[in-house]
């Protein structure tokens, strides 16, 4: 099966309605290649999620940053997956570096919450990266097969999972992957999949690369055998957000 080249813009914490509508009108008069050739999804903060739905055009899709580890009730400050899926919100972030280190979320609690949100209906981005000490000590391969184990061991279809790859010193640093360090460690988790999942799995999971992604470097990072996408943070906020989507025309040549 093909991977069609998917591109996700995380929005992170930011944004005003004005910047909101700015942006939304930017994505809506962009000229991006069919639905055929790239998947886009944009996953602006909750309290906008709503309004960038029903105003983007219908070939982009949204996504939620976050949601609860199990079904709702009395988690103050959480919303669950059931409130997305009941909302029409196909997608969900999960277990981005950010919540894993500002709040604490560990891998067998990302685990939980990406099993919890597939059952509830939710397509998910499944964040994994090591840090700058961990790619340092040579351990980057063993810290996302970690991460991704502790997925694996929590679901049993991997039909609605994205990975995104995002070494977390190039999250927001300018100090973007090589082509060939993404591609190492994309064809790393593939040659994982294959061996820990299924070779079915190993083919048709997309593997999307986060951390300093822009309109510059795309091109590059996209022409690289196992990188089938983006999910990209500050550049998703700006018009070269186009020129990133437009990236998977790479993929075509
Ligand atoms: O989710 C997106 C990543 O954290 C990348 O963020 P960035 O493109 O600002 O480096």
């Amino acid at each position: 099966m093909g991977r069609k080249f998917f591109v996700g813009g995380n929005w992170k914490c930011n944004g005003t309605v004005d910047d909101v509508k700015k942006i939304v009108a930017t994505l809506n008069a962009g000229d991006i290649p069919s639905t055929d050739v790239v998947e886009v999804v944009v996953s602006p903060p909750f309290v906008f999620l709503t309004t960038v739905k029903s105003e983007l055009r219908s070939e982009i899709q949204v996504a939620a940053q976050n949601c609860w580890v199990k079904k709702g009730g009395a988690f103050t400050g959480e919303v669950s997956a059931e409130m997305l899926a009941n909302l029409g919100v196909p997608w969900v972030i999960l277990g981005h570096s950010e919540r894993r280190a500002l709040l604490g979320e560990t891998n067998e609690f990302v685990g939980e919450k990406v099993a919890y949100a597939l059952s509830q209906g939710l397509k998910v981005i499944a964040c994994v990266g090591e840090t700058l000490e961990q790619r340092e000590a040579g351990t980057t391969m063993e810290v996302v097969a970690a991460q991704t184990q502790a997925i694996a061991d929590k679901i049993s279809s991997w039909d609605n999972v994205v990975l995104a790859y995002e070494p977390v010193w190039a999250i927001g640093t300018g100090k973007v992957a090589s082509p060939a360090q993404a591609q190492e460690v994309h064809a790393g988790l593939r040659k994982w999949f294959a061996e820990k999942v299924s070779a079915d799995v190993s083919a048709s999971t997309r593997i999307i690369y986060g951390g300093s992604v822009s309109g510059s470097n795309c091109k590059e990072l996209a022409g690289q055998t196992d990188v089938d996408g983006f999910l990209v943070g500050g550049a998703s906020l700006k018009p070269e957000f186009i020129d990133i989507i437009k990236a998977a025309e790479v993929k075509k040549c």
